[in-house]
């Protein structure tokens, strides 16, 4: 049987591969719901600073997201990754702001706001790659949003995933450093974990499916 952190690189790999699957057509629509959903969230009405990322290659696309809430007048952080792949932050001030990075990331060029800006987060948009029913997520490997969820640890800040419908699934691999989120947004809808949630982490319940079969899809917002 394979450790856990082989099982996860097994299941990154599929995960992707299917990424790659979705044409240019499917990925601009599903970005497009995605928005419309995600600035549904209460998580996100009442929040003064929200953390996100800047979507790149066929990853669930947050442009349309980031603007909207930029002219909304929240405060936007966006990741600027470290040598030691952990996370800086920068504000988004609209796409003229955005400088080209490594892998094919695109990060804010303003001043650095240092590691722990993102504790003043009132919510966390992260990305994933896939999310389960305890609301565990597993994310591209480099640890960097495990070290985020980390920091967050105590505080009220509300962590939502954003994905594809697909990558809701039974069972992520997890290991001791990995910390569940709240909440996953996809197009198809909102599903949120947590005490007396169904299926989540305290909830009763949940669901003991063999790993990564997809579950039936969020329900409506
Ligand atoms: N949009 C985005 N920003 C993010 C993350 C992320 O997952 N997505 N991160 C999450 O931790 C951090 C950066 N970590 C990353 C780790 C690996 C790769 C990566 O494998 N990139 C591909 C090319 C991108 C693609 O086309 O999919 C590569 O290098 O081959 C990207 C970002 C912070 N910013
Ligand atoms: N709090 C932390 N501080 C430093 N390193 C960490 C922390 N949490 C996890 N790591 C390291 O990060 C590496 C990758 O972990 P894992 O496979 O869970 O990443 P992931 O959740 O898929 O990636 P990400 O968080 O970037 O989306 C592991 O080697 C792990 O030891």
């Amino acid at each position: 049987m394979p450790d856990r952190a082989a099982q996860k690189q097994a299941l990154r790999r599929e995960l992707l591969e299917r990424r790659k699957l979705l044409s240019p057509e499917d990925a601009a629509a599903a970005a497009a719901v995605l928005a419309r959903r995600a600035l549904e969230l209460p998580e996100l009405g009442g929040a003064g600073t929200v953390a996100a990322y800047v979507s790149v290659g066929r990853e669930p696309g947050t442009r349309a997201l980031l603007d909207a809430l930029h002219a909304r007048g929240v405060r936007v952080l966006l990741p600027v990754l470290l040598p030691d792949n952990d996370l800086d932050w920068g504000a988004y001030e609209g796409a003229q702001g955005l400088v080209r990075a490594g892998r094919g990331l695109l990060e804010p060029a303003g001043r650095r706001l240092g590691v722990d800006a993102v504790r003043e987060a009132d919510a966390v948009l992260l990305p994933g790659l896939a999310v389960d029913a305890r609301g565990m997520r597993m994310g591209r490997g480099g640890g960097s949003y495990d070290r985020v969820l980390a920091r967050l640890a105590g505080s009220a800040a509300h962590r939502v995933v954003l994905l594809y419908a697909n990558e809701v699934v039974a069972r992520v691999p997890v290991e001791p450093h990995d910390h569940p989120v709240h909440a996953v947004v996809t197009p198809d809808g909102v599903r949120r974990f947590g005490p007396g949630v169904r299926g989540g982490p305290c909830g009763p319940g949940a669901p003991d499916a063999s790993g990564g079969r997809p579950v039936s899809p969020p329900g409506p917002a």
